[in-house]
């Protein structure tokens, strides 16, 4: 042990030794999960001090947080992913308990350009972290999960427990860094002319709607906080879900609007959203917005692929129910047509199943599916990375939730590469599409003080 010890007064270090013990004598490999009470109170300012961890807090409040690695997945493609589900309940034979959350996520290209900026990140992956967190309505409960394998000697593995709780006991610096200046790629005029590109190919071609991103980076003078940016976010958008997921030193977070699915005792949710007006300037205005909204024949029509994907993808496993037309969801900047849909699942299928057999939904890629994503993959010239892919978290049975990776950023040293796209249809007007995808980079720019 070197000078810290893991959780002294929570007698963690004595706990893990006998299990290690113990766990070494009888199996090649297996998990130790052990209660301790919550070393914080706040969950969004740990994840500044670890290299690796994750948050997410859902639009109903509850918070999660993990801390450090006990044992990771890295999936380099779609079938990994899907075999790493059907594994899941082998976990539960390695000691695991059935309500551990293991969280993660995915690119939303399985093929990206090759670019630097998303090297921390597979095309995949999933975690169970060392020190898990949960904040309820019913107050916190924490649990530290070891895995045990014969390649790790105990006091690898003490060191790594005691600098996980030190650094959760000694939070860094919470000062906002001075914004140095941000940047578009491509520059908005190039982007204005790839939306034009677009318009062209779905005028003349088969495809009937793409999604183009683009990213601004805005650099920093130093590294900026992580507790800030996710206090912020909560601020600012309280009816969305914030999440951030570290890896090894880089995080991807966000404040996202859109669930893809989620799974409960074979009840699903999941929704439809597409189609965009701003927030007006006064109240008049801003119902002046929605009318406009919900009378748009474009924003109605780019909407209803989205919807018409997603039952037809879903018939199969579930009785869908939904309202017969659009409702509005309104946010801090924008206003969206939104569609919820829920349903009783007919088949045992699994959260994970059902999210991979979404993504990507055309509120992200475009409609055919296939030819969109090649369309993308050719003309839109931007490694997305995991922006507009899926975040969020599982338990083993199943259960969980998993959003759609929008209004986020990636936080690489002194630089956030924020991202936004907006779905551009045949009548599509390139200029009000670069204001719309301004209107939707707001959200992060203003949690980053880029706006201040
Ligand atoms: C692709 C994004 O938003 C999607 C979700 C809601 C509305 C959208 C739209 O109106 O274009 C997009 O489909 C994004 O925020 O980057």
């Amino acid at each position: 042990m070197n000078t810290h010890s893991v959780g002294t007064e929570l007698n963690i270090e004595r706990v893990l030794t006998e299990r290690y013990k113990q766990c070494q004598a009888d199996y090649p490999s297996c998990f130790y999960q052990h209660d301790v009470q919550s070393p914080v109170s706040d969950l969004t300012t740990p994840l500044d001090a670890v290299k690796d961890g994750w948050y997410i807090r859902t639009n109903g409040g509850d918070e999660f947080l993990g801390l450090g690695i006990a044992k990771q997945w890295k999936l380099p493609n779609v079938s990994a992913l899907r075999s790493f589900d059907r594994e899941r309940l082998n976990l539960i034979e390695m000691g695991l308990r059935p309500n551990t959350l293991i969280a993660g996520g995915w690119s939303f290209s399985s093929s990206p350009s090759p670019d630097h900026l998303w090297d921390a990140f597979s095309f995949s992956h999933w975690t169970v972290p060392a020190l898990f967190i949960r904040k309820t309505a019913n107050g916190y409960s924490a649990q530290l999960t070891l895995f045990i394998d014969r390649h790790q000697s105990l006091n690898e593995i003490l060191d790594y427990y005691a600098g996980i709780f030190d650094s959760v006991m000694h939070p860094v610096s919470t000062c906002s860094p001075k914004v140095l200046g941000s940047q578009s790629y491509p520059s908005a005029q190039e982007w204005t002319k790839r939306v034009d590109d677009a318009i062209s190919a779905l005028r003349s071609g088969h495809l009937s709607k793409l999604v183009l991103a683009r990213r601004v980076d805005a650099t920093f003078a130093t590294s900026p906080n992580l507790g800030n940016i996710l206090k912020r976010l909560q601020h600012h958008n309280p009816s969305t879900t914030i999440f951030a997921i570290k890896s090894q030193g880089h995080t991807f977070l966000g404040a996202t609007p859109e669930r893809l699915i989620a799974v409960h005792n074979h009840h699903l949710r999941t929704m439809a959203l597409a189609g965009t007006m701003p927030r007006g300037k006064t109240a008049e205005d801003d119902r002046a917005q929605i009318t406009d909204l919900l009378s748009s024949e474009k924003d109605q029509r780019e909407h209803a692929t989205v919807v018409k994907r997603i039952t037809d993808t879903l018939s199969p496993y579930a009785n869908l129910t939904m309202p017969k037309r659009p409702q509005v969801l309104t946010l801090s900047n924008v206003h969206h047509l939104w569609t919820p849909i829920e349903g009783q699942l007919r088949e045992n299928a699994s959260l994970l199943s059902l999210a991979t057999l979404l993504h990507p939904t055309p509120a992200v890629g475009g409609e055919p599916r296939e030819a969109a994503i090649e369309w993308l993959q050719k003309y839109e010239g931007l490694n997305r990375g995991w922006y507009a892919g899926g975040v969020g978290f599982m338990d083993l049975q199943g259960n969980g939730s998993i959003w759609v990776a929008l209004r986020s950023a990636l936080i690489r040293d002194r630089t956030a590469h924020c991202y936004a796209g907006c779905g551009i249809m045949q009548d599509s007007i390139a200029e009000r599409e670069l204001a719309e995808s301004e209107w939707k980079l707001q959200a992060m720019l203003n949690a980053l003080g880029v706006n201040d």
